[in-house]
């Protein structure tokens, strides 16, 4: 008897195409009437597996819709997102938890850490919830590259909040999901440990094959990335490839002013 050896066609820590995530023609209205607010206008989007994609755009833009959407975490009022070949509009809520919960990493502004379990037990946390039981190499792995080995056994109110932030991603990391979402990851954190966790979030692409999607007002943030999409009442107006921070400041001076003469 043979056995079944899965390989991953286009690297990356899952899934089978070498596009982890698609939106096609979604839109997300909220409200009725006079009140109704198209967040996203018809949007199609591709995000890359193995790539660390960036979503800017002014406030109120439909930024985090269009990342809540593409996580399964909000329903479209029409249109389709795919992750990997499955179609995730249209599954019903216990499907779609599950899907969150096995195929989806999260990393949020704020922590979502408990306080009475250690660094180890919160990062192992989602996959003992799913019963599953973490790949030791690949943890071991993911816990040297946040640069966390030292800390496993302190809870989160014996570390910084660079570390407490690391400990989210590991959280993210470990579960080997097909594509993590970051709102804001670093949004709570000054610029040496925010850029620590980027720069573990930047070696999670290039040393893991992770796919990352994150959403930032923060040019430097955005520099991380190797593409950023830029968002505008609720379209994606423009994109950017391997962007500096210098470059992303220009765009969106750029759309500010053109924002104020139209
Ligand atoms: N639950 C809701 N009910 C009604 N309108 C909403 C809701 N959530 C978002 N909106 C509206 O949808 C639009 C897009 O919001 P979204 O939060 O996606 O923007 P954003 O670009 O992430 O903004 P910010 O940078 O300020 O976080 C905004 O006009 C917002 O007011």
């Amino acid at each position: 008897m043979t056995s079944a050896v899965t390989i991953t066609r286009h690297g990356g820590t899952g899934g089978t195409t070498a596009v982890a995530a698609r939106a096609r023609q979604v839109v997300k209205a909220y409200g009725s009437g006079e009140t109704r607010v198209v967040a996203l206008d018809h949007v199609d989007v591709d995000i890359a597996r193995g790539q660390f994609t960036a979503i800017m755009g002014p406030s109120g833009s439909g930024k985090s819709t269009l990342m809540h959407c593409l996580a399964g975490l909000d329903t479209v009022s029409s249109g389709q997102i795919y992750l990997d070949d499955t179609e995730i509009t249209g599954l019903k809520d216990k499907k779609l938890t599950q899907l969150r919960r096995d195929r989806i990493g999260f990393i949020f502004q704020a922590f979502n850490l408990l306080p009475t379990l250690n660094a180890l037990e919160n990062i192992t946390l989602p996959m003992d919830i799913a019963g599953r039981k973490p790949d030791k190499q690949w943890l071991a792995r993911v816990v040297d590259t946040v640069g966390l080995s030292s800390r496993l056994k302190h809870r989160p109110t014996q570390l910084s909040g660079g570390q407490q932030q690391r400990v989210a991603v590991a959280r993210a990391l470990a579960a080997r999901p097909e594509i993590i979402f970051g709102d804001e990851p670093t949004g709570n954190l000054d610029s040496r440990a925010g850029a620590e966790v980027l720069g573990f979030l930047r070696r999670s692409v290039d040393e893991l094959g992770q796919t990352i999607v994150m959403v930032t007002h923060d040019p430097v943030a955005a520099s991380y990335a190797d593409r950023v999409l830029y968002l505008a009442d609720g379209r994606i107006v423009d994109e950017m490839h391997k962007p500096t921070a210098e470059a992303v400041l220009d765009r969106m001076k750029d759309f500010d002013a053109r924002g104020r003469t139209s």
